[in-house]
């Protein structure tokens, strides 16, 4: 039975699980579990006393290994819909015991084989050791080749965990009382680095009673992330005795549901509530004829409360869904012709437009002082008109203002012209509205501008070649002429998104490791503050243009986050379009409810452990040639990479 209903919400996180004991009756401890309010189990598969060394063979094949049940005992569908296989917690692959090692390497091949054979969704395996875990990844390595589906879920303490009596372990970090805190985060990084960073490793997180900082916790939304194991003991106690969370694992909790990942809840009743038709866990023997309540109930009700306590998805986020974490190729505006479908999606964005509008209105006032409002007439030109939005925007702000208005649509797309002339004859715009179909680079005007207005802007700013297309337009305006937008600048920030970097590397080459991609960036961990890349300024007045720009950007970690892996980074623009009007989506300051533009993202070919508190040095260069322009980047420190795309050889913009 689902959490509750969120509107839009059709994710996995309304589903929650209960972590069972081992119980051979599968069908008992499904339907007690299922008919308590658990949508699935984590149940074991094997009798965890069973080794596989001391089990009997009787040397004729004849024993088996004694398994919940079978594949007749449940259907098909109620074990893949139902169970999440939980993996012996005794094993330990990189014991210093040899025959436990080959025991627990044989029971871990047993246990994953009959979970394929059952066709589990998914396994979780037990954490790995913090001295090192070679033997169990190369394992986990060895079955993630031959799963077909399903998913192997790491399980992992979100707290750093202590481990005082260990010396062998080398010290990450020293509590108050002198003990070691170890960060499990570099346990997941050692185990899916020695498995390649296959895409089926996956992480279930132990909750707690105590928390992480917020910066620490952050980094996981970069990682996949299934699963979040909250035991009862992490629970408090409300007024009326029943469980409740803490404030920071009420937020942990939603941060979760809106990451897609799972609740499980694990543990037995430590609040003291009123036992009457509560069905002890792991009791079967339920009370004939009256309605039973599970025993963690109460947990669960709490856990659907906080689901069902979230405000509803925004209808635009509903809308873009089905965009998140997706990879697409940035438009090519110039060199393409944009479709009709395209120019109808920016459209719909009216916040921009209002945008425009307001900074229109400001321009016309400052040029027109209110005595000439009726003799002066401005001329407007939007150059890169598309189908006419800013050229509305535009009449619409010379009818607010009371100003007067000559205005030319310079258009280059012959497709987007015929709907300019079809709109002007429509709206009656005849007398006010010259259509000219051709690039703005090599027009002729006939006079100058008052005003230029465009919207060449890409996600990172000028990577639809805006600067180039408005330093050829700046020739027909006016000296003291205003353009809209005045300026803009590109941000970037280190990002962990293993997600769009596997997607990246399902490619197999180099030349997707060197492009940059629009995406709307959901599970992400955003691990530094944006620093600003490149500006460009209009009109430009410099006494030779030139558009190549390069910039060496250190970012800083806070320092509570620990150790983190970049993938890439995400890139954003903020522009002026005039005085304090602004248009953008640099996360501190974007345009609220505006959709035209989604972050870019640049991968890195091999991401970069960047060790606690170390800083992230990057270099970004906008290069130019005759056809194109395009962008190389590299990591500097703390390890270097390679310079991508270099010459602009897998992914430039042509002019
Ligand atoms: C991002 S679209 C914006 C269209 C429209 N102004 C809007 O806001 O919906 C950019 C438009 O500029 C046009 N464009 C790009 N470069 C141009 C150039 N050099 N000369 C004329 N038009 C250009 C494209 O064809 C496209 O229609």
């Amino acid at each position: 039975m689902p959490l509750g209903q969120r509107a839009g919400d059709k994710s996995e996180s309304r589903y929650c699980g209960i972590e069972t004991e081992f119980n051979d009756d599968m069908p008992q401890v499904l339907h007690q579990n299922i008919s308590g309010g658990f949508d699935f189990v984590v149940a074991p598969l094997i009798d965890p006393s069973y080794r596989p060394s001391s089990a009997k063979n009787d040397g004729n094949g004849t024993s088996v290994p004694p398994f919940a049940a079978s594949d007749l005992i449940l259907s098909p569908s109620q074990w893949s819909s139902h169970v999440v296989g939980k993996i012996s917690s005794w094993i330990d692959l990189d014991s210093e015991n040899a025959e436990l090692r080959r025991d627990s390497e044989d029971a871990l091949k047993t246990e994953i084989a009959w979970a394929s054979h059952l066709s589990l969704q998914a396994c979780i395996l037990p954490p790995p050791r913090a001295t090192g875990c070679s033997n169990y990844a190369r394992t986990v390595n060895q079955l993630l080749q031959n799963v077909s589906n399903m998913q192997l879920w790491i399980r992992l303490p979100l707290e750093q965990h202590e481990a005082v009596e260990d010396d062998a372990i080398d010290t990450n970090f020293k509590t108050s009382s002198g003990g070691r805190m170890f960060d499990s985060w570099e346990w997941w990084n050692t185990f899916r680095l020695l498995c390649e960073h296959h895409n089926q490793l996956c992480v279930a997180l132990d909750i707690l009673s105590s928390l992480p900082s917020i910066n620490s916790i952050g980094r996981w939304f970069g990682e996949p992330v299934r699963a979040a194991i909250i035991h009862t003991n992490a629970f408090l106690t409300n007024a009326r005795g029943y469980p409740c969370l803490s404030k920071g694992h009420q937020y942990l909790i939603k941060s979760f549901f809106n990451h897609t990942i799972q609740i499980i809840l694990s543990g037995n009743l430590v609040h003291d509530i009123s036992q009457e038709r509560i069905l002890p866990a792991g009791d079967d023997n339920h009370f004939e004829g009256l309605p039973i309540r599970h025993a963690l109930r109460p947990y669960l009700d709490y856990v659907a409360y906080l689901y069902q306590s979230m405000d509803p998805l925004p209808e635009q986020e509903r809308f873009e869904i089905g965009y998140r974490d997706f990879l697409q190729s940035p438009l090519q505006p110039l060199m393409d012709n944009l479709e009709a479908q395209t120019y109808e999606t920016f459209e719909k964005d009216t916040v921009k437009y209002t945008q425009y509008q307001r900074a229109v209105c400001k321009a016309l006032l400052d040029r027109i002082p209110d005595e000439k409002a009726t003799t002066s007439t401005t001329v407007l030109m939007v150059v890169g008109a598309g189908r006419g939005p800013l050229v509305r925007a535009s009449l619409q702000a010379a009818e607010e203002t009371g100003r007067k208005l000559k205005v030319y649509a310079v258009e280059k797309n012959p497709n987007a012209v015929v709907t300019l002339h079809s709109l002007v004859k429509l709206e009656g715009w005849e007398n006010i509205v010259t259509i000219i179909s051709s690039d703005m680079r090599c027009w002729n005007a006939p006079e100058k501008a008052d005003i230029l207005v465009s919207e060449l802007l890409g996600s990172f700013d000028d990577n639809e070649l805006s600067p180039e297309c408005l330093d050829g337009a700046q020739r027909f305006l006016k000296p003291d002429g205003i353009s809209i937008p005045s300026s803009y600048t590109s941000y970037l920030q280190p990002i962990t998104t293993t997600k769009l970097y596997n997607d990246v590397k399902a490619h197999k080459d180099l030349a997707h490791f060197e492009t940059a991609y629009v995406v709307k960036l959901h599970r992400v961990a955003r691990l530094a503050p944006p620093l600003e890349v490149f500006t460009f300024t209009h009109p430009n007045c410099s006494a030779s243009i030139n558009n190549e720009r390069y910039e060496k950007l250190r970012f800083e970690i806070p320092a509570d986050t620990g150790s983190t892996l970049v993938h890439g980074f995400a890139g954003y623009f903020d522009s002026v379009l005039y005085k304090d009007v602004h248009l953008g989506i640099l996360p501190s300051k974007a345009t609220p409810n505006m959709f035209s533009w989604f972050p870019i993202f640049f991968p890195l070919r091999k991401p970069i452990y960047v060790p606690a508190g170390s800083p992230i040095e990057v270099h970004m260069w906008r290069c130019c040639a005759a056809t194109k322009v395009w962008y190389e980047w590299c990591v500097s420190s703390p390890l270097v990479s390679p310079v991508h795309n270099t010459n602009g050889r897998s992914y430039w913009v042509g002019l």
